[in-house]
């Protein structure tokens, strides 16, 4: 899907400025930013719920959603749900392509009950899975495990790894539980203002930063001019914090042989929290 210079203005706000980026079937993307960056905004326009913009959207006929809360009839069952909203989509529900999913959702043995007796979390599954009742190509949920627990939200996160695996659905996915995006995305985009400022692969956990504290400036500057376990990302007088894959035993003998000894040594894992708050910082509030 490709996404090119999407401009969308309410009244005097702008939503999004200028946003482009593309994403493709199988990929799962998270996409995070501040309350008012414009997730929400962008989904609505992938998912042709807002027509009204500037710009342009490729390859978005076919996009299941979940947008805020999923529309759901209180007094009526999980399985007719199912149908109706098959019926509405011009198809017949066919339990034995959606089995598995419901299944992995704990969903299949409450389909019988009304709605009005499922949990937050149940009902947003249950939106999930209407989201997928077109097959869709692409598959657009804005925060999905928003009021759900550690254990639901995990479920939730397999089963989409596996729908995007199995089913070759591509996964725009927001949310403010970090974890979760770190947990289930290849692809993370920073969105600020209307506009992504930046891009993370999520693919790579072995990453972590390294905080040397030397005895002196001149300890220093001969680990910045021998190191090559990683990249630099700051440095003052007698600190260094570096970037790297390196094994903590590996670093330590790499010390030994240029005889430095050091005042304090952590290590911090290269989190997408971590990254998140180094990039959009103080106006952070997720939890
Ligand atoms: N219907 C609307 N009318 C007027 N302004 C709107 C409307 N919907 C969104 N906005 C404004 O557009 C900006 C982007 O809002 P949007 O809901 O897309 O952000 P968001 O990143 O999804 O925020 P949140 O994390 O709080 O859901 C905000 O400044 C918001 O106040």
């Amino acid at each position: 899907m490709l996404i090119n210079s999407i401009t969308k203005k309410y009244k005097g706000t702008v939503a999004l400025n200028k946003l482009s980026f593309n994403f493709k079937q199988g990929e799962i993307v998270g996409l995070i930013g501040n309350n008012g960056a414009g997730k929400s905004t962008l989904m609505k326009i992938i998912s042709q719920t807002i027509q009204e913009f500037d710009g342009s959207v490729k390859d978005n006929h076919r996009v299941g959603y979940l947008i805020e809360e999923p529309k759901l009839f209180s007094n009526k069952t999980g399985l007719a749900h199912l149908s109706y909203f098959s019926r509405i989509y011009g198809n017949k529900f066919e339990m034995s392509e959606y089995e598995q999913l419901l299944k992995g959702l704990q969903l299949f043995d409450v389909l019988n009950k009304k709605v009005k007796q499922y949990s937050l979390g149940m009902k947003q599954k249950l939106g999930i899975v209407i989201s997928l009742l077109n097959n869709p190509n692409y598959v657009v949920l804005d925060e999905p495990t928003n009021g759900m627990d550690i254990e639901t939200s995990l479920e939730v996160l397999e089963q989409l790894k596996k729908m995007a695996r199995e089913r070759n659905v591509g996964i725009l996915i927001s949310s403010h539980k970090l974890e979760d995006i770190e947990n289930v995305c290849n692809r993370v985009l920073f969105l600020e203002k209307g506009n992504i400022v930046d891009e993370q692969q999520v693919n790579n956990q072995r990453h972590h930063i390294l905080k040397l504290v030397f005895n002196t400036p001149i300890e220093l500057a001969k680990f910045i001019h021998h190191q090559e376990f990683g990249t630099i990302i700051y440095s003052s007088e007698n600190t260094v914090e570096v970037e790297t894959e390196a094994e903590n035993a590996d670093v330590f003998q790499f010390l030994n042989q240029l005889d430095i000894k050091l005042i304090d040594f952590t290590t911090e894992k290269r989190t997408l929290r971590n990254v998140y708050m180094s990039k959009l910082g103080g106006g952070y509030h997720g939890n």
